[in-house]
């Protein structure tokens, strides 16, 4: 019999990674991946857009496969592992969810930004309707104060969601920050507390442990780092330090091992690392998803990409408002030309 899990993994690479590799995920990659994770006992594999169910368009990069046929996919091979799909309410419709539901996905995780949880409940509650296990997903979670992410988990809390995390979408939060939002939580929820970090700050360990040590059990991470920006907790190191801690996850360390090097790691175009385009998202607290559409940008205008994020995090800008990065970038360009004459 399996010992109960102390802390219940997501892997996300299937869905967070396909930022990272500009939604091409092939039928192959995800029936391979999916078919290592679930021999390897990780209980939850997410899978969907990069920018959750419906997200395959211009603005957000259109999926080289229909992600109702990767969900399929991952679901067929899947003996004891949950499917999960990530949707934004505006993004993913009604309809969506049904369909994925009705393929098999087995939880719905509802996300939005960390100040309009309100947009959450219609989805949370058909989820709901549907027998699936359901999640709140309070993106760009260091954009609000510790009061304001506790008021807007609660309000997913009592939409029925079992599960409600801080996602560190641009992976900005320093440890500090996310034990203060973590303890909070813990103080006034009853549902289970998860985290979901990103690297680009060298953080994402280091903050998923503080998540841990405050009272978080559900925890994100991606496969060799295959996430958006620098990618998120790298689920398989995440494992072997639980283990040292003597946490259990009832993930298989070997086995995770062995699908980063030899299935995981070839998807990627280069390996992951903490290059000067993410660093930047998580110093100045741009969503992670922006890195490639940014990069494309500074080639079109001729321009240092950094100065593309930096501009989008004066300015705010969150998931959904990805035209905008292209007019930061024009504007940029414009006012370099005039400086230059
Ligand atoms: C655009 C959806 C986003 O990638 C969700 C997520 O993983 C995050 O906010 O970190
Ligand atoms: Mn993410």
């Amino acid at each position: 019999m399996t010992k109960s899990r102390d802390i219940t993994i997501t892997e996300v690479a299937l869905r967070d990674g396909s930022h990272a590799i500009g939604h091409q995920y092939t039928l192959e990659q995800v029936t391979a991946v999916s078919k290592a994770l679930d021999e390897a006992n990780v209980p939850y594999i997410e899978v969907s857009h990069g920018d959750g169910l419906g997200g395959s368009s211009q603005q957000f990069g259109t999926s080289l496969t229909d992600e109702m046929k990767l969900i399929e996919a991952a679901v067929s091979v899947s003996k004891q592992a949950k499917v999960a799909v990530l949707l934004l309410p505006g993004v993913g419709t009604m309809k969506d969810l049904r369909q994925a539901a009705d393929i098999g996905a087995k939880m719905a995780r509802v996300a939005t930004h960390v100040t309009e949880a309100d947009v959450s409940p219609q989805h949370i509650n058909l989820a709901k309707e549907l027998g699936m296990e359901t999640v709140g997903f309070l993106m760009m979670s260091h954009m609000a104060p510790v009061a304001k992410l506790v008021e807007q988990a609660k309000l997913m809390e009592s939409y029925g969601a079992d599960t409600v995390y801080v996602v560190d979408s641009a992976g900005a939060l320093l440890p500090y920050e996310v034990r203060e939002r973590i303890r909070a939580m813990r103080q006034e929820l009853t549902v289970n507390i998860g985290f979901h970090g990103h690297n680009n700050l060298s953080l994402a360990m280091a903050n998923t442990l503080v998540a841990i040590e405050e009272g978080a059990t559900r925890i994100d991470g991606s496969i060799r780092c295959l996430g958006a920006g620098a990618g998120n907790t790298q689920t398989e190191v995440l494992i072997a330090v639980l283990e040292r801690m003597g946490l259990n996850t009832g993930v298989d360390l070997y086995k995770m091992m062995d699908l980063a090097e030899n299935i995981v790691a070839p998807i990627l175009k280069k390996p992951q690392e903490i290059a000067k385009d993410s660093l930047v998202m998580g110093y100045a607290g741009v969503y992670s998803s922006f890195l490639l559409h940014a990069q494309r940008a500074a080639k079109q205008f001729d321009i240092d990409s950094r100065d593309i994020l930096i501009e989008l995090g004066k300015r705010k800008v969150v998931g959904g408002q990805e035209d905008m990065i292209i007019d930061v970038a024009s504007e940029i360009a414009k006012r370099q030309k005039i400086v230059n004459a």
